[in-house]
């Protein structure tokens, strides 16, 4: 379809040569090849990890045009301003971040609202500045075009007027209010404005922008290669499969509802409050049979709001029939848009819960009745949408009501007249020639006539009787004129092209003439007044998309049995289930449970291959997303604490064009991670350090393990170094996990997907896997000998040292600290309470005498050992650089002592509890 007034893709000066910018190829990078492997300098997170598989690997809900304009202060860490403006929802949204130096938090902004046109400073291009390149670098990814444009268009003085005069009237004051101090975002918003106007010829009716300010927080940060390999909004083996987590909870059915929650899953919520809100919202409309039901009824057959709005509220600089026409197609598209907000209103009657509470009083008659009334008041009831030229035509005749406009009433009659003599004469041509003829009609072609082939002898054109000329064959029709439609054809372009001289018809044209200009007039003075209510519709629009979601959400409680989950420090999961697997799975998947406190925050998860490790850990961090958005959980009960950051380094796609360097990107990607988490947040890595050698792998698994745990951050490891296990699991924090198996007699093995304390048992799951495929028989004989002396070496290296002592010490009492807290702030008192203490007591003092008893027998054990001499094996020299890693083991524990005040701290706690 056309669509006029649009910005051009790349902007070419020639549209107004007072504005000077910079041509720019990137443009014309071909964004669905997906076959650019790079690096993005800077940025921490390799280009290379995956195959790129579209203009945006992200899936959008559709494609909408969005202008960016960006500027930053430079410096250590440096302030970035960013304005988004989306003309398809008359949307602008400014915000200002304080960044790292991989510009971290910019480019997520980027890629949540991935703007097709992003505008910088010409002088940030020459030199490039560090944001410049990045941006330069993601533009593939991101799908956009980059447009340089002089400095003074990002002028704050003009932002500040732009947002007086374009934001709603009840808004301007509280949006100023948040803009101070926000010097960047608001430069940002008067380059955008600039472009639009000087650029694409487009400008916003005055007190008629949906502006809102953003600040850096209030959002979960999920970089673009957790988004993408979480497959949250698009799945990687196929990107037209609803098997992502957006796919999964998209149950919306409105358009503003779906881009509500594309835009949720992408920047979950991190304020509590509204978190559980959202809680309350789904929780009863999902208790509330009758109002889930009329909701969802009333939800159906929604029309695109913000895309009507926003066509109202655009003023183009040169107005085009496009434009004019579809003008009346917008009014009776907001008449149907009000209609249905007064159902909602109907179908919340008698809710509670604050959400559902604000939204239907925002739908409340008083608020839709008078764009209502106003509409019908003008419009005639019997227009309906139009879309072919000759329906446009006469809605755009006869769409305002009789007695609305004298003039106009006038017009239309001496116009109707002259019609008349139209369709009487088709009317006419029909019988005389005994076939079925329609009139037609196209704004370049004038009238024409269309006859179906059928109608004809022989369905052959030649056989059409003389009167009708200028014949055309189109599939199973004809087109054709007649001479006396063309001469009423003549009369016809004369008016509309304005020319009221034609000598013979001049009363036709002036009565044609009359009735477009008078119409055109009196429905742009209709919209203008329709402007004055735009705040309200936009608040209504907003609203549905917010029902729309919620109610998404509750539709999957009921279909999928999830459950409410709770915010607190701790996560907990009772018999949780990875939300797309389990939709998609053929057989029965096997829910597993979560546990992860400070004490517990480094989880290694070991197992056989195929086990599901990976799916266990994914599952974690998608019901985490999950409930960060509002929506409910698949599990038995849940509760989370509020996450600022998301990481995940999983399923490496091992395809050639990715594996150019497959440790260096992973690299990269680990090094992004470590310089961004924190306490706050959550981190699932899959298989690290499989990219090199075996040693090397494991040094640096073991290291950035290390680094990990340090940060405090919520960690799940799946590996198959089982050594990682053994050497970090005696550390402050970290728990070992495996994913159990059973291995029948013959030694098949038989997964269960149950994650369950310790360390995976089987020591050979591999070569049992190899034996499956199968490897030809001395292969695997080979391996299972090499396997068995690298084992016996690795035993033989094996011995305890005081630090893992004084670690499991030092562990010990801080998980009977943390439960100490527990209990504190729990719901346990009297009797209960002290008989838990006791318990806890006793367990404390068990497990300490067995750590104490324990160093004789190690001692006792080492000993044996360094005297034990071991043949040597054949192939055992070929070992020996394996079990050097052991020797390492050491140095990766640090020596803590346990201070005097952590104990009296918890000796304190335990008495008060008494
Ligand atoms: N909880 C579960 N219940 C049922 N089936 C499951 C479960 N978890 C995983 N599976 C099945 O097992 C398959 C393998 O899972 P996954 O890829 O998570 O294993 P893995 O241990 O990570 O494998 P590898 O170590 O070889 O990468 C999945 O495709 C799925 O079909």
């Amino acid at each position: 379809m056309l669509r006029p007034n649009r910005p051009p893709t790349s902007y070419s000066a020639a549209a107004d040569s007072s504005y000077p910018t910079y041509s720019y190829s990137y443009g014309d990078y071909n964004t669905t090849s997906g076959s650019r492997p790079g690096t993005r300098r800077g940025t921490g997170r390799p280009s290379t990890a995956r195959p790129r598989t579209g203009a945006s690997t992200i899936a959008r809900v559709e494609r909408q045009e969005v202008v960016c304009a960006i500027a930053e202060s430079r410096g250590i860490s440096p302030t970035v301003g960013l304005s988004f403006i989306n003309i398809d929802t008359g949307e602008a949204v400014l915000c200002q971040i304080c960044d790292s130096q991989t510009y971290v938090k910019t480019l997520h902004k980027l890629q949540v609202y991935g703007p097709t046109v992003i505008l910088c400073m010409s002088t940030a291009a020459s030199p490039k500045s560090k944001l410049f390149s990045i941006i330069e670098e993601s533009l593939i990814e991101l799908g956009s075009k980059l447009t340089l444009l002089d400095r003074r268009y990002w002028s704050e003085s003009s932002g500040m007027d732009y947002i007086h005069d374009l934001a709603f009237a009840d808004d301007v004051e509280a949006i100023k209010l948040s803009v101070t101090g926000a010097y960047y975002a608001v430069c940002c918003i008067a380059a955008i404005l600039k472009y639009l106007d000087l650029g694409c010829g487009t400008t916003f009716a005055a007190r008629s922008l949906r502006i809102k300010f953003e600040s850096g927080q209030g959002a979960m940060l999920i970089d673009v290669s957790t988004i993408r390999s979480l497959e949250l909004v698009q799945n990687l083996q196929n990107p037209k499969s609803r098997d992502c987590l957006f796919g999964l909870l998209n149950e919306t059915q409105t358009l503003m509802g779906a881009r509500m929650l594309r835009s949720n899953v992408l920047q979950p919520l991190t304020d509590k409050e509204t978190i559980i809100r959202r809680y309350d919202a789904v929780d009863e409309l999902q208790a509330k049979e009758q109002m889930f039901y009329a909701t969802r009824g009333a939800l159906k057959n929604f029309i695109d709001a913000d895309k009507v709005l926003t066509a109202l509220i655009i003023i183009p600089k040169r107005p085009s029939i496009y434009t004019t026409e579809q003008s009346i197609n917008h009014i009776i598209m907001l008449k149907a848009f009000v209609l249905s907000v007064s159902t909602v209103y109907e179908a919340l009657s008698g809710a509670r819960c604050p959400i559902l509470a604000t939204i239907r009083e925002i739908c409340a008659p008083e608020n839709a009745l008078p764009i209502q009334r106003m509409i019908e008041e003008t419009i005639n009831e019997d227009v309906t949408y139009a879309k072919q030229p000759l329906e446009l035509r006469n809605q755009r005749t006869w769409a305002v009501k009789t007695g609305v406009h004298g003039l106009l009433d006038v017009a239309r009659q001496t116009y109707k007249e002259n019609m008349a003599d139209a369709y009487q004469y088709i009317n006419e041509l029909s019988e005389e020639h005994n076939m079925k003829v329609d009139l037609k009609y196209e704004p370049a072609r004038g009238f024409y006539i269309r006859i179906s082939t059928s109608e004809i002898e022989s369905r052959d054109e030649r056989h059409l009787p003389v009167v009708f000329t200028n014949i055309v064959r189109k599939k199973k029709y004809i087109e054709c004129q007649t001479l006396v439609l063309m001469k009423r054809n003549l009369k016809v372009s004369i008016v509309t092209s304005g020319h009221t001289s034609h000598l013979d018809c001049v009363q036709v044209m002036n009565a044609y003439h009359e009735v477009v200009l008078c119409s055109d007039a009196f429905i742009q003075e209709f919209i203008e007044k329709v402007r004055c209510h735009m705040s309200a519709l936009f608040k209504m629009s907003e609203a549905i998309a917010m029902l729309d979601m919620i109610s998404a959400f509750a539709h999957l409680v009921t279909v999928y049995d999830y459950v409410k989950p709770r915010l607190t420090d701790t996560l907990g999961l009772k018999d949780a289930r990875h939300p797309i697997r389990e939709k998609i799975m053929q057989t029965k998947f096997i829910p597993n449970d979560v546990y992860a406190t400070q004490q517990c925050r480094f989880q290694i998860v070991t197992g056989c291959n195929m086990s599901g490790k990976s799916t266990f850990i994914r599952s974690v961090a998608l019901l985490t997303i999950m409930a960060q958005i509002g929506s409910f959980v698949p599990a038995r009960s849940a509760s989370f604490p509020v996450m600022n950051q998301l990481f995940a380094r999983v399923g490496m796609d091992d395809s050639i064009e990715c594996n150019v360097s497959t440790f260096a990107a992973e690299m990269r990607e680990m090094a992004f991670i470590l310089r961004n988490i924190d306490n706050h947040s959550m981190a699932i890595i899959d298989e690290l350090g499989r990219g090199t050698s075996t040693r090397d792998g494991l040094a640096i698994a073991i290291a950035i393990a290390e680094a990990m745990v340090d940060s405090k951050a919520l960690v799940w490891f799946a590996t198959h170094f089982r050594d990682i296990a053994t050497i970090l699991s005696e550390r402050n924090g970290v728990v070992a996990m495996h994913l159990a198996v059973e291995v029948s007699e013959n030694d098949t093995i038989t997964m269960l997907y149950k994650a369950v304390g310790g360390m995976v048992q089987q020591a050979h799951y591999g070569l049992a896997l190899a034996s499956v495929v199968p490897l030809p028989p001395s292969v695997l004989a080979d391996a299972t000998l090499f396997a068995h002396i690298l084992e016996r070496r690795l035993v033989q290296k094996k011995k305890m040292s005081a630090n893992v002592l004084n670690e499991r010490r030092r562990r010990l009492i801080l998980d009977l600290k943390e439960h100490l807290l527990q209990a504190y702030n729990g719901s346990l008192e009297g009797e209960l309470l002290a008989s838990w203490l006791m318990e806890l007591q006793k367990e404390f003092v068990n497990r300490m005498t067995s750590i104490n008893a324990s160093v004789n027998e190690d001692d006792v054990e080492g000993h044996i050992e360094e005297r034990d001499d071991q043949p040597e094996d054949e192939g055992a020299d070929m070992m020996d650089e394996v079990s050097e890693e052991e020797e390492h083991e050491d140095q990766s524990r640090s020596m803590v002592s346990v201070t005097s005040e952590t104990l009296s701290s918890a000796r304190a706690i335990s008495e008060n509890g008494r």
